[in-house]
């Protein structure tokens, strides 16, 4: 899967990207990130990538042709138009079934903007959908970006280690996850529940659900009306 980035500031990628499991991804090839900097395709003389509002008001708009120009030096060549995602607090919020669904594309554009956002006529030109991260104002797109990246990477087939990962995360299959131990058996004098420690694989798989039930209902009793 590739994802080409369109940002001001593609050192931030550089560095989170290369680290852990997604670094990993990219060495085996699995994923491709791209991180394309706007200001290279400014035709200003001083690389100007933002300009004033029409109409007045605070604050800097990022112009249209440097965005449509980088666009362009990336689909120029392809047979199809990837889908162009816009980062911004405008999108529809991302969720599980989100990620689950952009998992599946093969190659996504990312937009970051920045200052005020980008001019209009970017969002209708070239723009498939706003993606919102959640109902907060950042002050620019690329942590959104990221944290799509992240998870919808997550879900790419041998990113994860093993298929099972994944399966029984919070937000997959629509309940939260159960508690998890690992060594030592007492901890601040808490111990491990000795169903874990029993062997009876049946009677752990029940305890899990029952607990992922019991968290759902007391954290996110929300998500329990949404299951299919
Ligand atoms: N909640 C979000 O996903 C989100 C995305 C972008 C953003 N700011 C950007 C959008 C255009 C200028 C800065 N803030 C918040």
């Amino acid at each position: 899967m590739r994802f080409d980035v369109l940002t001001l500031f593609p050192d931030i990628f550089h560095a989170v990207m290369k680290e852990s499991i997604i670094g990993r991804a990219q060495e085996k090839n699995i994923i491709e990130i791209n991180a394309i900097n706007i200001r290279d395709f400014s035709k200003d003389k001083h690389k100007k990538v933002d300009d004033y509002p029409y109409g007045g008001g605070g604050g800097m708009v990022m112009t249209p042709q440097p965005i449509y120009d980088a666009y362009l030096s990336i689909v120029k060549d392809l047979p199809h138009k990837p889908k162009v995602i816009y980062l911004s607090p405008q999108g529809k919020v991302l969720n599980q079934k989100k990620v689950v669904e952009l998992s599946k594309e093969k190659h996504l554009i990312l937009l970051c903007g920045h200052y005020e956002g980008v001019d209009e006529r970017i969002i209708e030109e070239i723009v498939d959908e706003e993606i919102s991260i959640g109902d907060y104002v950042l002050t620019g797109g690329e942590i959104p970006a990221m944290v799509l990246i992240d998870s919808v990477s997550r879900l790419v087939p041998d990113v994860l280690p093993s298929e099972d990962a994944y399966k029984n995360e919070s937000h997959y299959n629509g309940l939260l996850e159960y508690p998890q131990y690992t060594r030592p058996y007492e901890f601040m004098g808490r111990k491990v529940p000795d169903i874990l420690l029993s062997g009876h694989h049946a009677k752990i798989e029940e305890w899990r659900k029952e607990q992922s039930l019991k968290r759902t209902l007391e954290k996110r009793p929300d998500l329990l009306k949404k299951r299919d």
